[in-house]
Protein backbone atom coordinates (compact mmCIF):
# COMPACT_ATOMS: atom_id res chain seq x y z
CA UNK A 1 0.00 0.00 0.00
CA UNK A 2 1.63 3.32 -1.09
CA UNK A 3 2.18 6.39 1.23
CA UNK A 4 -0.79 7.97 -0.33
CA UNK A 5 -3.59 5.41 0.72
CA UNK A 6 -1.95 4.82 4.12
CA UNK A 7 -2.21 8.45 5.23
CA UNK A 8 -5.42 8.87 3.04
CA UNK A 9 -7.74 8.58 6.08
CA UNK A 10 -5.45 11.33 7.93
CA UNK A 11 -5.38 13.59 5.26
CA UNK A 12 -9.31 13.61 4.50
CA UNK A 13 -10.18 14.96 8.10
CA UNK A 14 -7.67 17.27 7.65
CA UNK A 15 -9.39 18.56 4.24
CA UNK A 16 -12.74 17.97 6.23
CA UNK A 17 -12.05 20.53 8.70
CA UNK A 18 -10.99 17.89 11.68
CA UNK A 19 -14.10 16.39 11.05
CA UNK A 20 -15.26 14.26 8.30
CA UNK A 21 -18.79 13.42 7.54
CA UNK A 22 -19.45 9.52 7.20
CA UNK A 23 -22.86 8.36 5.49
CA UNK A 24 -25.93 7.56 6.72
CA UNK A 25 -27.93 4.57 6.95
CA UNK A 26 -27.76 2.49 4.03
CA UNK A 27 -30.38 -0.17 4.25
CA UNK A 28 -33.05 2.34 5.54
CA UNK A 29 -32.28 4.09 2.49
CA UNK A 30 -32.59 0.90 0.36
CA UNK A 31 -35.96 0.45 1.89
CA UNK A 32 -37.14 3.66 1.13
CA UNK A 33 -37.04 3.16 -2.11
CA UNK A 34 -38.84 0.14 -2.18
CA UNK A 35 -36.54 -2.83 -1.14
CA UNK A 36 -37.51 -5.37 1.21
CA UNK A 37 -35.37 -7.23 3.67
CA UNK A 38 -37.80 -9.22 5.91
CA UNK A 39 -34.66 -11.88 5.45
CA UNK A 40 -31.82 -13.39 7.40
CA UNK A 41 -29.25 -11.59 4.44
CA UNK A 42 -31.54 -8.51 5.55
CA UNK A 43 -29.54 -5.26 3.39
CA UNK A 44 -27.18 -7.94 1.56
CA UNK A 45 -30.05 -9.29 -0.11
CA UNK A 46 -29.83 -6.11 -2.34
CA UNK A 47 -26.47 -7.17 -3.54
CA UNK A 48 -27.89 -10.12 -5.56
CA UNK A 49 -31.56 -8.46 -6.30
CA UNK A 50 -30.43 -4.67 -6.92
CA UNK A 51 -26.93 -3.74 -7.30
CA UNK A 52 -27.85 -0.62 -9.16
CA UNK A 53 -30.39 0.49 -6.28
CA UNK A 54 -27.00 0.26 -3.77
CA UNK A 55 -24.77 2.50 -6.26
CA UNK A 56 -27.75 4.95 -6.21
CA UNK A 57 -27.95 5.38 -2.18
CA UNK A 58 -24.50 5.43 -2.34
CA UNK A 59 -24.26 9.08 -4.93
CA UNK A 60 -27.44 10.37 -2.75
CA UNK A 61 -25.20 10.11 0.31
CA UNK A 62 -22.61 11.50 -1.44
CA UNK A 63 -24.62 14.28 -3.02
CA UNK A 64 -25.89 15.27 0.67
CA UNK A 65 -22.24 15.66 1.57
CA UNK A 66 -20.76 12.33 3.03
CA UNK A 67 -16.61 12.46 2.86
CA UNK A 68 -16.78 8.72 3.49
CA UNK A 69 -19.12 5.80 2.15
CA UNK A 70 -19.96 2.78 3.66
CA UNK A 71 -20.42 -0.42 1.78
CA UNK A 72 -23.53 -2.44 1.21
CA UNK A 73 -21.77 -5.68 3.06
CA UNK A 74 -23.27 -5.02 6.50
CA UNK A 75 -24.65 -8.55 6.65
CA UNK A 76 -22.70 -10.41 3.40
CA UNK A 77 -21.04 -12.96 4.55
CA UNK A 78 -19.65 -16.53 3.09
CA UNK A 79 -22.03 -18.81 5.09
CA UNK A 80 -24.84 -16.58 4.66
CA UNK A 81 -24.80 -16.43 0.56
CA UNK A 82 -23.98 -20.39 1.20
CA UNK A 83 -26.92 -20.92 3.03
CA UNK A 84 -29.21 -19.08 0.05
CA UNK A 85 -27.52 -21.96 -2.10
CA UNK A 86 -25.13 -19.40 -3.88
CA UNK A 87 -21.81 -21.07 -4.70
CA UNK A 88 -18.28 -19.45 -2.74
CA UNK A 89 -17.03 -18.02 -5.65
CA UNK A 90 -20.46 -16.44 -6.39
CA UNK A 91 -20.47 -15.11 -2.74
CA UNK A 92 -16.35 -13.66 -3.02
CA UNK A 93 -17.91 -12.04 -5.96
CA UNK A 94 -20.74 -10.38 -4.13
CA UNK A 95 -18.26 -8.97 -1.50
CA UNK A 96 -16.02 -7.59 -4.09
CA UNK A 97 -18.65 -5.98 -5.81
CA UNK A 98 -20.07 -4.02 -2.24
CA UNK A 99 -16.86 -2.70 -2.64
CA UNK A 100 -16.70 -1.90 -6.62
CA UNK A 101 -19.83 -0.35 -6.35
CA UNK A 102 -19.19 2.33 -3.80
CA UNK A 103 -15.95 2.88 -5.64
CA UNK A 104 -17.61 3.48 -9.05
CA UNK A 105 -20.49 5.58 -7.35
CA UNK A 106 -17.38 7.74 -5.62
CA UNK A 107 -15.33 8.17 -8.76
CA UNK A 108 -18.13 9.08 -11.08
CA UNK A 109 -19.49 11.89 -8.81
CA UNK A 110 -16.29 13.06 -8.33
CA UNK A 111 -15.58 12.74 -12.14
CA UNK A 112 -18.82 15.07 -12.21
CA UNK A 113 -17.95 17.58 -9.25
CA UNK A 114 -14.36 18.19 -9.35
CA UNK A 115 -13.83 20.58 -12.09
CA UNK A 116 -16.74 23.12 -10.88
CA UNK A 117 -15.20 25.71 -9.01
CA UNK A 118 -16.35 25.94 -5.12
CA UNK A 119 -17.92 22.38 -5.02
CA UNK A 120 -17.68 22.15 -1.76
CA UNK A 121 -16.92 18.39 -1.07
CA UNK A 122 -14.22 16.31 -0.94
CA UNK A 123 -13.02 13.07 -2.89
CA UNK A 124 -14.66 10.42 -0.69
CA UNK A 125 -13.44 7.31 0.88
CA UNK A 126 -14.84 3.96 0.74
CA UNK A 127 -14.77 1.93 3.75
CA UNK A 128 -15.76 -1.54 3.84
CA UNK A 129 -18.08 -2.84 6.14
CA UNK A 130 -17.63 -5.50 8.38
CA UNK A 131 -20.68 -6.56 10.56
CA UNK A 132 -20.60 -8.22 13.39
CA UNK A 133 -20.90 -12.02 14.12
CA UNK A 134 -23.89 -11.04 15.77
CA UNK A 135 -25.74 -8.84 12.57
CA UNK A 136 -25.30 -12.41 10.60
CA UNK A 137 -26.70 -14.53 13.24
CA UNK A 138 -30.01 -12.01 12.37
CA UNK A 139 -31.19 -12.70 15.75
CA UNK A 140 -30.31 -8.95 17.58
CA UNK A 141 -27.35 -10.03 18.62
CA UNK A 142 -25.66 -7.57 18.25
CA UNK A 143 -27.22 -5.66 20.11
CA UNK A 144 -26.74 -7.91 23.20
CA UNK A 145 -23.27 -9.46 22.68
CA UNK A 146 -24.71 -12.46 23.88
CA UNK A 147 -22.82 -15.28 21.29
CA UNK A 148 -23.53 -18.30 23.57
CA UNK A 149 -21.04 -20.54 25.46
CA UNK A 150 -19.71 -22.14 22.09
CA UNK A 151 -18.31 -18.73 20.23
CA UNK A 152 -14.82 -18.87 21.15
CA UNK A 153 -12.13 -16.07 20.03
CA UNK A 154 -10.93 -19.06 16.85
CA UNK A 155 -14.77 -19.46 15.95
CA UNK A 156 -15.17 -15.62 15.81
CA UNK A 157 -11.40 -14.96 13.44
CA UNK A 158 -12.55 -17.89 11.38
CA UNK A 159 -16.11 -16.24 10.82
CA UNK A 160 -14.52 -12.98 9.84
CA UNK A 161 -11.11 -14.42 8.28
CA UNK A 162 -12.55 -14.84 4.56
CA UNK A 163 -14.69 -11.90 4.50
CA UNK A 164 -12.14 -9.72 5.37
CA UNK A 165 -9.58 -11.12 2.73
CA UNK A 166 -12.08 -10.87 0.19
CA UNK A 167 -13.30 -7.02 1.15
CA UNK A 168 -9.42 -5.91 1.31
CA UNK A 169 -8.66 -7.72 -2.11
CA UNK A 170 -11.10 -5.47 -3.37
CA UNK A 171 -9.44 -2.51 -2.72
CA UNK A 172 -11.48 -0.11 -0.65
CA UNK A 173 -9.66 3.20 1.26
CA UNK A 174 -10.56 2.01 4.50
CA UNK A 175 -12.32 -1.37 7.05
CA UNK A 176 -15.59 -0.53 9.00
CA UNK A 177 -16.06 -2.97 11.94
CA UNK A 178 -19.82 -2.21 12.94
CA UNK A 179 -22.23 -2.69 16.00
CA UNK A 180 -19.74 -5.05 17.46
CA UNK A 181 -20.87 -5.90 20.58
CA UNK A 182 -18.51 -7.37 23.05
CA UNK A 183 -14.65 -7.56 24.18
CA UNK A 184 -14.38 -11.08 22.51
CA UNK A 185 -15.45 -9.91 19.08
CA UNK A 186 -13.12 -6.82 19.17
CA UNK A 187 -9.93 -8.90 20.11
CA UNK A 188 -10.82 -11.08 17.31
CA UNK A 189 -10.97 -8.10 14.55
CA UNK A 190 -7.80 -6.61 16.38
CA UNK A 191 -5.77 -10.59 15.61
CA UNK A 192 -7.19 -11.05 12.27
CA UNK A 193 -5.94 -7.31 11.22
CA UNK A 194 -2.32 -8.47 13.07
CA UNK A 195 -2.69 -12.36 11.54
CA UNK A 196 -3.51 -11.33 7.87
CA UNK A 197 -1.14 -8.40 8.04
CA UNK A 198 -4.01 -5.73 6.58
CA UNK A 199 -2.63 -2.67 5.72
CA UNK A 200 -6.11 -0.64 5.08
CA UNK A 201 -6.45 1.45 7.95
CA UNK A 202 -10.04 0.06 10.29
CA UNK A 203 -12.24 1.51 12.40
CA UNK A 204 -14.07 -0.54 15.20
CA UNK A 205 -17.49 0.50 16.45
CA UNK A 206 -19.11 -1.05 19.42
CA UNK A 207 -22.59 -0.58 19.53
CA UNK A 208 -24.25 0.15 23.59
CA UNK A 209 -27.53 -0.23 25.00
CA UNK A 210 -26.88 1.64 28.49
CA UNK A 211 -24.85 4.46 26.80
CA UNK A 212 -21.65 3.30 28.90
CA UNK A 213 -21.18 -0.48 28.25
CA UNK A 214 -20.71 -2.68 25.17
CA UNK A 215 -23.73 -4.34 24.81
CA UNK A 216 -22.24 -7.73 26.67
CA UNK A 217 -21.84 -5.85 29.90
CA UNK A 218 -18.60 -5.46 29.57
CA UNK A 219 -16.70 -1.86 30.17
CA UNK A 220 -15.66 0.28 26.97
CA UNK A 221 -12.32 0.74 29.43
CA UNK A 222 -11.71 -3.15 28.36
CA UNK A 223 -12.51 -2.83 25.00
CA UNK A 224 -10.64 -0.28 24.26
CA UNK A 225 -7.48 -1.49 26.24
CA UNK A 226 -8.04 -4.01 23.60
CA UNK A 227 -7.83 -2.12 20.83
CA UNK A 228 -5.39 0.05 21.69
CA UNK A 229 -2.23 -2.19 21.24
CA UNK A 230 -3.32 -2.50 17.37
CA UNK A 231 -1.35 0.32 15.24
CA UNK A 232 -3.63 -0.87 12.63
CA UNK A 233 -6.70 0.52 13.95
CA UNK A 234 -6.97 3.77 13.87
CA UNK A 235 -10.02 4.50 14.85
CA UNK A 236 -12.49 3.89 17.36
CA UNK A 237 -16.53 4.35 18.52
CA UNK A 238 -20.07 3.72 18.91
CA UNK A 239 -22.42 2.77 15.79
CA UNK A 240 -26.52 2.31 15.67
CA UNK A 241 -26.97 3.52 19.04
CA UNK A 242 -29.41 6.43 19.80
CA UNK A 243 -28.00 9.44 19.43
CA UNK A 244 -28.46 11.07 22.89
CA UNK A 245 -25.28 8.51 24.21
CA UNK A 246 -22.76 9.82 22.14
CA UNK A 247 -21.40 12.69 23.71
CA UNK A 248 -21.12 11.14 27.03
CA UNK A 249 -19.08 8.35 25.43
CA UNK A 250 -16.96 10.68 23.10
CA UNK A 251 -15.70 11.99 26.43
CA UNK A 252 -15.35 8.53 28.11
CA UNK A 253 -13.37 7.32 24.88
CA UNK A 254 -11.24 10.40 24.72
CA UNK A 255 -9.83 9.19 28.26
CA UNK A 256 -9.62 5.72 26.95
CA UNK A 257 -7.80 6.05 23.86
CA UNK A 258 -5.49 7.90 21.72
CA UNK A 259 -7.10 6.96 18.38
CA UNK A 260 -9.61 9.02 16.45
CA UNK A 261 -12.86 8.95 17.81
CA UNK A 262 -16.14 7.84 15.42
CA UNK A 263 -19.85 8.28 16.13
CA UNK A 264 -22.68 7.62 13.72
CA UNK A 265 -25.71 6.82 15.94
CA UNK A 266 -28.93 5.61 14.47
CA UNK A 267 -32.02 7.48 15.10
CA UNK A 268 -33.28 6.35 18.55
CA UNK A 269 -35.01 3.90 17.56
CA UNK A 270 -35.04 0.23 18.81
CA UNK A 271 -34.54 -2.58 16.99
CA UNK A 272 -36.35 -5.41 17.85
CA UNK A 273 -34.53 -8.71 16.76
CA UNK A 274 -36.91 -10.92 16.49
CA UNK A 275 -39.80 -9.20 15.10
CA UNK A 276 -37.61 -7.58 12.70
CA UNK A 277 -39.00 -4.37 12.42
CA UNK A 278 -37.62 -0.91 14.62
CA UNK A 279 -39.89 -0.25 17.54
CA UNK A 280 -41.47 3.21 18.06
CA UNK A 281 -39.35 5.38 20.11
CA UNK A 282 -37.69 8.55 21.09
CA UNK A 283 -36.58 9.33 17.79
CA UNK A 284 -34.40 12.23 16.98
CA UNK A 285 -34.56 14.04 13.51
CA UNK A 286 -32.13 16.22 11.51
CA UNK A 287 -33.04 18.95 13.15
CA UNK A 288 -31.34 17.78 16.21
CA UNK A 289 -28.32 15.64 14.34
CA UNK A 290 -27.55 18.91 12.97
CA UNK A 291 -27.41 20.24 16.83
CA UNK A 292 -25.58 17.23 18.46
CA UNK A 293 -23.05 17.28 15.30
CA UNK A 294 -21.69 20.03 16.64
CA UNK A 295 -21.75 18.75 19.99
CA UNK A 296 -20.06 15.76 18.88
CA UNK A 297 -16.99 17.65 17.14
CA UNK A 298 -16.88 20.19 19.49
CA UNK A 299 -16.35 16.97 22.21
CA UNK A 300 -13.50 15.55 19.63
CA UNK A 301 -15.41 13.32 17.32
CA UNK A 302 -13.34 13.18 14.35
CA UNK A 303 -15.68 11.51 12.29
CA UNK A 304 -19.66 11.56 12.33
CA UNK A 305 -22.69 10.44 10.63
CA UNK A 306 -25.64 7.95 11.00
CA UNK A 307 -26.40 4.85 11.03
CA UNK A 308 -30.42 3.20 10.66
CA UNK A 309 -33.22 5.44 10.49
CA UNK A 310 -31.51 8.22 9.37
CA UNK A 311 -31.09 9.02 5.82
CA UNK A 312 -29.44 11.97 3.02
CA UNK A 313 -31.28 14.61 4.89
CA UNK A 314 -29.46 13.89 8.25
CA UNK A 315 -26.32 13.52 5.98
CA UNK A 316 -26.95 17.29 4.76
CA UNK A 317 -28.00 18.70 8.06
CA UNK A 318 -24.67 17.31 9.83
CA UNK A 319 -22.87 18.59 6.55
CA UNK A 320 -24.65 21.56 6.71
CA UNK A 321 -23.35 22.07 10.55
CA UNK A 322 -20.09 20.98 10.46
CA UNK A 323 -18.81 22.54 7.14
CA UNK A 324 -21.51 24.50 5.83
CA UNK A 325 -22.54 22.01 3.20
CA UNK A 326 -21.96 21.36 0.05
CA UNK A 327 -22.46 23.45 -2.17
CA UNK A 328 -25.96 22.31 -3.74
CA UNK A 329 -26.68 21.25 -6.97
CA UNK A 330 -30.00 21.06 -7.91
C1 LIG B 1 -28.49 -3.19 12.35
S1 LIG B 1 -29.73 -4.38 12.57
C2 LIG B 1 -31.20 -3.52 12.26
C3 LIG B 1 -29.51 -5.38 11.15
C4 LIG B 1 -30.47 -6.48 10.98
C5 LIG B 1 -30.24 -7.65 11.88
N1 LIG B 1 -28.88 -8.12 11.91
C6 LIG B 1 -31.14 -8.78 11.44
O1 LIG B 1 -30.84 -9.48 10.50
O2 LIG B 1 -32.18 -8.95 12.03
N1 LIG C 1 -23.78 0.05 7.48
C1 LIG C 1 -25.03 -0.56 7.92
C2 LIG C 1 -25.04 -0.58 9.42
C3 LIG C 1 -26.24 -1.20 10.01
S1 LIG C 1 -26.21 -1.17 11.74
C4 LIG C 1 -26.20 0.22 7.38
O1 LIG C 1 -26.14 1.44 7.42
O2 LIG C 1 -27.16 -0.37 6.92
ZN1 LIG D 1 -27.43 0.72 12.18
Amino acid sequence: MGKDRETAFEDLIEKAGGCAVIDGGFATQLERHGAIFNDPLWSALCLIKDPDLIKRVHLEYLEAGADILITSSYQATLPGFLSRGLSIEEGELLLAKSVKLAVEARDSFWDSVERTPGHGFNRALVSASIGSYGAYLADGSEYSGCYGPEVNLDKLKDFHRRRLQVLVEAGPDLLAFETIPNKLEAKACVELLEEENIKVPAWICFSTVDGENAPSGESFEECLDVINKSNRVRAVGINCAPPHFSESLIYKFKELTKKAIVVYPNSGEVWDGRAKRWLPSKCFGDDKFEFFALRWRDAGAKLIGGCCRTSPSTIQAISKALKNGPAQRK
